[in-house]
């Protein structure tokens, strides 16, 4: 398949608002390059090309490349030579290059670099040229944009969308999902075919949030059939997210952008290794523990998960966290603190699958497990099994079972118990330093890759994830460091795409190094300079601690952050998954 086609396609794409237009225009091109792929020409059946150009439409209409990191960015790519006369390149030529030049390292790899882009960007049109470049520097990636194009692939295939959505959160990918829907004889069978597969993450499930305990336990979907209903509370870690993958003594560590960091935390592979079920799938988070047992500030965790500290130079197109290669070693200074790995869910032990499991038996079952890994947690009243039966299976005080059973008294007062309950639970867990409890659904089922209504946050905190969407440079102490930054809500557009509406500034919280790190980080992003103000493209998230909301006339939103302060950056989120306008109204009240 040609470049051009999905040039055509993507300015198709940008060029209407109707999220309806852009999913038919995707469905288009990728039922051509499905035809492509069994064309007759090929000898028999799907060809192995045509199945990988289809991958590779698909990433590139999501606006993704397949390679994590091409060395490339906005400055490598400023000057481009003029460009060809007219369309040659197949998406085939144009991955090769990438990966080609992905692999490049070490002594004179810049210049190869420069001579493998011209030689690329040498055999492009003008237009292929300016696509490119938006894909290589990350312009085109727009996390909305995954949705349509999965959409696109159900309308492509003439399949139902929830068969395909679920498909990608399994395989975490929408590729090879893409391939097996357009190219396989039975694409139903072949959708159900993508299962979880110990070894290979499956996007997790994210949770909603509640301002407090009675709110979550609200918003919480009320229970099925009679025997059926309850919830438990979590104390929420604030950590690094993980997703542990084992099978005998091979294990596997993802992050919450599915990053493999194995090689980076030996004693989370040691710890999992302990446990007594050799085939395993567990999910939960990692933090750093002080002597007495208390967690430590999430800067100590931080540390360890070497996310902004993993970019490359400022010169990196890349986003997130680096996978780890073969051969990666863990950096020096990464190894300072110890991580401990504690779980909150399974989705898979011992031969059986457990994501459409009900909460109530994964949780039976990461007791059994989890020992004093398993994240201390309290069930409602009569929902858990007997305390006796649970201090067994645990083996530990880790979970908590307590209050009378749900026959003993009417529902309100086991509503009323249970509130009572989970408010002190949140409380102990916030005076402990934890950052706050997760109220969970027992009837739930693990909703891979969506913000499920079963899990529901409460945080004391008042938090936001923003984005940056410039940065003034500092003066005394900061001269010369990009300092102060301007901070955006997302305003979703009808068309996928988001705006931003700016709340505030702040250059408060920010560490030296971080200090140093957002220097490098935007003046990458610099789209243009006003006075000291860098304006940068809307694509770093930053979460953003602050005391309250008040009117604006200042700020377009009509509301403005009072006392903010940088918590960390977040580079395992994308812009669009940053906190929207509506959220911080619903906030103000
Ligand atoms: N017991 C727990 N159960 C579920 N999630 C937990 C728990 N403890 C900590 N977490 C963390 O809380 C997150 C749930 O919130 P959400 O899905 O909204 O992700 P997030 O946007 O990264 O949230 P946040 O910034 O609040 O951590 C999970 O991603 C996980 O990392």
């Amino acid at each position: 398949m040609l470049l051009a086609e999905v040039v055509d396609t993507s300015e198709a794409v940008t060029a209407t608002r109707s999220r309806l237009a852009k999913r038919a225009a995707i469905a288009e091109c990728l039922r051509r390059g499905a035809a492509e792929a069994a064309s007759p020409s090929a000898d028999t059946g799907p060809d192995a090309t045509g199945a990988d150009e289809l991958e590779i439409a698909v990433a590139y209409l999501s606006g993704e490349l397949r390679q994590r990191r091409t060395g490339l960015g906005w400055a490598t790519l400023r000057d481009l030579p003029p460009p060809a006369a007219s369309p040659t390149l197949t998406l085939h030529d144009v991955d090769a290059a990438l990966a080609a030049l992905s692999r490049l390292a070490g002594a004179g790899s810049e210049a190869a670099r420069a001579a493998a882009t011209s030689a690329l960007f040498a055999a492009a049109t003008r237009r292929e040229q300016v696509f490119l470049r938006a894909l290589i520097i990350g312009e085109l990636r727009q996390g909305a944009l995954d949705s349509v194009v999965v959409d696109a692939v159900a309308e492509a295939a003439d399949l139902p969308a929830d068969a395909v959505r679920r498909a990608v959160m399994l395989r975490g990918a929408t590729g090879p999902v893409a391939s097996a829907a357009l190219l396989s004889p039975d694409p139903l069978a072949a959708l159900a075919g993508f299962s979880l597969e110990v070894g290979r993450p499956v996007r997790p499930m994210l949770a909603q949030s509640a301002p407090d305990v009675a709110a979550a336990l609200d918003k919480l979907p009320s229970g099925g059939a009679p025997g059926t209903g309850g919830a438990c509370v979590d104390v929420k870690l604030d950590g690094i997210r993980i997703q542990v993958h084992r099978a005998d003594d091979d294990v596997r560590v993802f992050t919450r952008s599915l990053d493999d960091i194995t090689r980076r935390v030996p004693e989370i592979v040691a710890a999992v290794r302990d446990l007594p079920e050799a085939r395993l799938v567990l999910d939960g988070e990692a933090i750093v523990l002080g002597p007495d047992g208390a967690p430590r500030p999430f800067q100590e965790t931080a540390s360890r998960s070497a996310t902004h500290e993993a970019r490359g130079g400022a010169d990196d197109g890349a986003a997130g966290v680096t996978t780890d290669g073969p051969g990666a070693e863990p950096a020096p200074e990464l190894e300072s603190v110890t991580l401990t790995p504690f779980f909150f869910d399974v989705l898979h032990a011992g031969g059986h699958d457990l994501i459409d499991t009900p909460l109530r038996d994964r949780l039976a079952v990461l007791d059994r497990i989890g020992g004093r890994h398993a994240v201390r947690r309290l069930m409602e009243p009569g929902t858990g099994p007997e305390p006796d039966a649970a201090d067994a299976a645990s083996g530990t005080t880790t979970t908590a079972v307590v209050g009378p059973g749900a026959d003993e008294g009417s529902a309100d007062a086991t509503t009323h118990d249970t509130t009572a309950l989970f408010t002190e639970f949140f409380e102990q867990a916030v005076r402990e330093g934890q950052e706050g409890v997760v109220v969970k659904s027992l009837d739930s089922l693990y909703a891979a890759g969506r913000r499920g209504a079963g899990w529901i946050k409460v945080k004391p905190r008042k938090t936001l994830d923003l984005v940056v969407l410039a940065v003034e440079w500092g003066s005394g102490r900061r001269q010369g460091k990009l300092s102060n930054i301007h901070l955006g809500a997302r305003r979703p557009n009808p068309d996928g795409t988001d705006g931003f509406v700016m709340l505030g500034k702040t250059f408060k919280g920010m560490t030296d190094r971080m200090l140093e790190w957002q220097t490098e980080r935007f003046l990458a992003l610099e789209t243009s300079r006003e006075g000291h103000v860098v304006h940068v493209r809307p694509e770093q998230v930053v979460e953003i601690a602050f005391d309250g909301l008040q009117r604006s006339t200042r700020y377009p939103g009509g509301l403005a952050l009072r006392f903010a302060r940088v918590l960390r950056y977040r580079d395992d989120k994308r812009a669009s998954e940053a906190d929207t306008i509506d959220t911080v109204r619903s906030l103000a009240g």
